[in-house]
């Protein structure tokens, strides 16, 4: 398979590079972001933290705004940074930004014409954690965290998929899609009108039904959630899925903070809390 490494930028005694590949999963070309601590250099192989992006978002707007390298250096833990959606000029897309490239959601598209190329949930569950690992001096432990759409991401491929993340974490996650515009527009064109599909893909209803029976078990979360969020009540609706999280006893820690919106400068504030989290439960602090 070709890959191409598009930049490397030193930081941190780390290196922060782009690749291209061509995507079997997305049937087109694919960007994604990886940070590398110095301990990488150094003969050891580390985990590795998945991290979704939001809205309008590609590769970069992670590794140029959370300022997570000083912390993922210390640490000895790598980041991936995917792009948000399949991308290119035969890829469907839309007008608005909240759906088509950008606006992936991260689920598997059932409709047309959204289902030849957008199979998000897919290529980050299984397709680039493969790469990856086939790639870098990486371990195959991961854990997964993500904004906005990407909290919303992340909190689902965790839940679903919870013999392959040690944690999972979110900063101001789309909690309960399947109750909010930006989800029923989305869910609507990439699942159809048809709602029972949708509930695979909704956070709120995955954590209210998680059990830690027969062999499995709940993956460790941890969300942060800005009071002056301007998405907050309409969109993100976090008290859903606190609710959910006391109904199944699932270990969720929700920190709610005063002041803070939306935005990277949110992010910025609390992602060494989110990364020493995530070193934690990666057994590397
Ligand atoms: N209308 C806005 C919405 C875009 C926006 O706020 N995007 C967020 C994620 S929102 C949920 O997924 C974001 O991370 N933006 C990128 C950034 O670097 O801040 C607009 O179109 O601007």
């Amino acid at each position: 398979m070709t890959v191409e490494n598009l930049s490397s930028n030193k930081t941190f005694g780390g290196w922060n590079k782009q690749y291209s590949h061509q995507s079997k999963t997305l049937n087109c070309a694919m960007r994604f972001a990886i940070y590398l601590p110095p301990q990488a250099s150094n003969g050891q192989k580390v985990p590795v933290l998945y991290w979704l992006s939001g809205l309008t978002c590609s590769d970069e707007n992670f590794m140029h705004k959370a300022g997570a390298h000083r912390i993922a250096s210390e640490l000895g833990i790598a980041i991936v940074a995917p792009d948000t959606s399949p991308r290119g000029s035969d890829v469907a897309d839309d007008e608005g930004y909240d759906l088509g490239q950008g606006a992936g959601f991260y689920v598997n598209a059932t409709q047309a014409p959204w289902n030849k190329h957008y199979q998000m949930y897919d290529y980050i569950v299984d397709e680039l954690p493969a790469l990856v690992e086939s790639m870098f001096p990486v371990t195959d432990k991961r854990s997964i965290a993500g904004h906005s759409m990407g909290g919303h991401g992340a909190l689902v491929i965790a839940l679903r998929n919870s013999d392959a993340y040690q944690s999972v974490s979110a900063f101001s996650p789309i909690s309960n899609p399947i109750n909010c515009p930006w989800g029923k527009k989305a869910f609507t064109a990439y699942l159809g009108r048809d709602m029972t599909t949708w509930s695979d893909y909704d956070a709120s209803t995955l954590m209210r039904n998680a059990s830690a029976e027969n062999g499995k078990s709940f993956v460790p979360a941890l969300v942060s959630q800005g009071e002056a969020d301007d998405f907050l009540a309409e969109q993100l609706k976090p008290e859903v899925l606190e609710a959910a999280a006391k109904n199944s006893g699932y270990p969720l820690a929700l920190e709610s903070h005063e002041g803070y919106d939306h935005s990277y400068f949110f992010i910025a504030s609390f992602i060494e809390q989110h990364l020493r989290f995530h070193g934690s439960h990666l057994s590397v602090s």
